[in-house]
């Protein structure tokens, strides 16, 4: 039997929580330790963010100055980590109809589950901050048809965003999905919402699976699994929520080593070595070294 590609366990994520009445969380994952993490927690579906990798890999702002290869490097390393299906965000794609190939073809190949592609212009910025610009919903649908030529598994996900709604408001950019879908994106991400009965129109409209994505400290407030669930949401994305807290809690610990010249405070707040060992399953290693080399002794 042919194993099942990481395409169709996200789509069956998806199926067997619409089946028990809640929307599929993804959660970010900035790396592989975190993938392995939130996999052992039991959620069912990891995301790596494009604010993520530069902000972390690089020490750069999300304004489209990571390339293909700075992503795809994060995510080959969760997808060598673990199995959970992975989304990944390519932003634009990183050009025109070619590399858009490329990116389809590199990502499948890494293992990874899913991407979302957006309809911001190349110079692209957070979808919750201002000022940003988009592209004609043709050059979207042209990015898209690259995108959904290049796959190899059908079950590969090409998942269309539009940041439409701060630019030209809420009823193109439903009319953006709804071409999105005629081109045959598989899903649909809805960024930046300002209300959640927004998201309704999306759904009622649309045959494919709407994401809403649950980022903090921007336009979109935070809303239940469920109150999304009753607005037909089929995916909810946490994409830098453990993130930001781990930058907070790294922050906390450099303070008190500068202050007070020892961690003794902030020690409660460290994940012990034995938590550490235990998500990396490092016994399991231990006793296979020992078996390996043990008539050396
Ligand atoms: C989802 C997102 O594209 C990301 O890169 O994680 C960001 C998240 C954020 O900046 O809060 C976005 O929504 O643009
Ligand atoms: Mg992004």
């Amino acid at each position: 039997m042919a194993p099942i590609s990481a395409g169709r366990k996200f789509r069956d994520a998806i199926e067997s929580e619409k089946a028990e009445g809640r929307p599929l969380q993804i959660v970010g994952t900035i790396n592989a330790y975190t993938a392995m993490m939130a996999s052992q927690v039991g959620h069912k579906a990891i995301y790596l963010s494009g604010g993520g990798v530069a902000n972390a890999s690089f020490g750069l702002p999300d304004l489209g100055m990571t390339s293909l290869n700075d992503v795809l490097t994060d995510a080959t390393r969760i997808t060598n980590a673990v199995d959970t299906p992975l989304l990944v965000d390519i932003d634009t794609g990183w050009g025109g109809a070619f590399n858009i190939a490329q990116t389809i073809k590199q990502m499948e190949k890494a293992g990874v589950a899913a991407v979302h592609i957006e309809d911001q212009v190349a110079q692209k910025r957070c979808g919750h901050r201002p000022n940003k610009e988009i592209v004609s919903t043709a050059e979207m649908v042209d990015r898209l048809k690259a995108a959904l030529d290049a796959k190899v598994d059908p079950d590969f996900v090409v998942m269309a965003r539009t940041d439409a709604l701060s630019v030209e408001g809420l009823d193109a950019a439903v009319e953006r999905a709804v071409a999105f879908q005629e081109a045959g994106a598989d899903m649909i991400f809805a960024e930046a919402l300002t209300d959640i009965a927004m998201y309704r129109k999306f759904t009622d409209v649309l045959d494919i699976p709407v994401l809403a994505n649950m980022t903090e400290f921007g336009q979109t407030d935070l809303y239940s699994t469920k109150e999304l669930f009753d607005v037909g949401v089929d995916m909810v994305l946490y994409p830098l929520s453990a993130f930001r807290a781990m930058n907070k809690a790294a922050l906390n610990v450099y303070q008190a080593l500068k202050d007070e010249g020892v961690q003794t405070s902030v020690v409660d707040t460290m994940q012990t070595r034995m938590e550490l060992y235990d998500f990396l399953n490092y016994h399991s290693y231990e006793q296979k070294l020992d078996a390996l080399f043990k008539s050396k002794k």
